[in-house]
């Protein structure tokens, strides 16, 4: 993420990533910022075998697109919500990649966040049957929580 502020957002694709035992890591790499430190970052995403990146960021939110540039690992971007545009600075900036560096762009938000988590669990699943099964339960869980609903009426 660009910022320790962006953890709120953040934390939700933490949370599903541990709920379905994929390891990850978090970090702070900010292409504005630490722009040297974004190039390393990117360049040994590859060779130290991530296999997906999900980057957050808010406002002119060049992170997920410059990390895209500078590796193949797939990007994942989230949107994160700003404080004076709410966060559609953030998903155009993200969203509107030129053709040839892709960034799979999410919501805006916690949604967003938790999405690309379970986008990258997806991805995975294609060649991890455990995992596959996890992500199958998950998505039963949530169709019989759906179901229960209930209204005030
Ligand atoms: N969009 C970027 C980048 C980047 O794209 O490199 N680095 C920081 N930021 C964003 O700036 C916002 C405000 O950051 P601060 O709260 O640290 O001022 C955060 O949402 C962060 O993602």
């Amino acid at each position: 993420m660009g910022s320790s502020s962006d953890w709120d957002t953040m934390q939700h694709a933490v949370q599903m990533l541990t709920h379905f035992g994929v390891a990850h890591e978090a970090r702070v790499v900010s292409a504005h910022r630490m722009p040297d430190d974004l190039f390393a970052y990117a360049e040994q995403a590859g060779p130290r075998g991530l296999q997906a990146i999900i980057a957050g960021a808010g406002g002119a939110a060049h992170l997920p697109g410059m990390l895209a540039a500078k590796t193949t690992v797939p990007v994942l971007g989230v949107p994160v919500a700003s404080r004076h545009l709410q966060g559609v600075d953030s998903l155009h900036s993200i969203v509107q990649m030129p053709k040839g560096i892709p960034v799979a762009t999410f919501a805006i938000g916690d949604a967003g966040a938790a999405n690309a988590a379970l986008f990258a669990v997806s991805m995975l699943a294609l060649h991890d049957p455990d995992l596959a099964t996890r992500l199958h339960a998950f998505r039963a869980a949530q169709t019989e929580a759906a179901r229960a609903m209930t209204l005030p009426v």
